[in-house]
């Protein structure tokens, strides 16, 4: 068997005294969608942002392709190809849907994009330029190139997000509930884009509230629960899985 591409091991983080993450393993393979699920305060966030370098580990190790990585920065895991999304926060709401993409090309993972690229500080701005547009024909908002962000729907502005990280030219993208406030019919679009953006080879980790939604998507999916894995495989088991069952449905009421 192939190695997994992501390899989280007995995984913690407290915040004062509340535990948080509380010892989550799991593997992620190349090439495949995994979905990460779990009732409120389950620990999803946090495991997030801790595969992503956002919160330092108090224990516990996540290899990239085989090498320990807890100690490199946000930007070291971008350069290796380790991207997730970001909300288009005020401060871009301000900026034409162009400019965020080309943002999206330079910010974190910046000097991957500009390492891949030969030639001059002018050649890189037009290669950025045409990847910007490839991108945004794809994700159906080339016509809304030179509108603000702040102008965008909901869901648009999840196509948005979406397109400025795959300006970085990810190996590995994790997804921040790309679907919460997206009308239907976007989210059909959203999720053939991830169907087809996995055939090309990009690894998927989302975290999503849709259970429905994610159990269709997903090649498998890790529940979780007081900062635990209760349960990893194929989704048609984890979706029976009697303690995951309880920790969203059942115990006091
Ligand atoms: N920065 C923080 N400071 C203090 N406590 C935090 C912080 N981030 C998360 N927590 C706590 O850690 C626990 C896990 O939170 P986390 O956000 O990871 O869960 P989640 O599964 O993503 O929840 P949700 O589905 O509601 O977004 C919760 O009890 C939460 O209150």
């Amino acid at each position: 068997m192939s190695e997994p591409v992501l390899r989280v091991e007995n995984l913690r983080k407290s915040f004062g005294g509340l535990v948080a993450v509380d010892g989550a393993s799991f593997e992620i393979e190349e090439g495949s969608i995994v979905g990460l699920i779990g009732p409120n305060g389950a620990g999803k966030s946090t495991t997030f942002n801790l595969i992503t370098g956002f919160y330092e580990a108090d224990g516990g190790t996540v290899e990239f392709r085989g090498e320990d990585i807890v100690d490199n920065s946000p930007e070291e895991r971008a350069q290796r190809g380790m991207v997730r999304t970001f909300q288009i926060t005020r401060e871009l709401t301000g900026m034409k849907v162009a400019q965020n993409m080309r943002l999206g090309g330079q910010d974190h993972d910046g000097e991957k994009v500009v390492h891949a690229l030969a030639g001059t500080a002018a050649d890189r701005e037009r290669e950025i330029g045409s990847k910007a547009k490839t991108v945004l024909k794809q994700l159906e908002l080339w016509e809304l190139r030179d509108e603000y962000a702040g102008n965008l729907s909901g869901g648009q502005r999840k196509l948005l997000e979406l397109g400025r990280a795959l300006m970085a030219n990810p190996d590995v993208l994790l997804l921040d509930e790309p679907m919460a406030g997206v009308n239907p019919s976007l989210t059909d679009e959203i999720i053939e884009m991830i169907d087809e953006l996995c055939e090309q080879g990009i690894t998927f980790l989302i975290v999503e509230h849709d259970v429905d939604m994610i159990m269709d998507i997903s090649d498998k999916v890790i529940g979780m629960h007081q900062g635990q894995v209760l349960v990893s495989g194929p989704p048609s088991w984890v979706q029976k899985d009697e303690d995951l069952l309880e920790a969203y449905f059942g115990g006091e009421v």
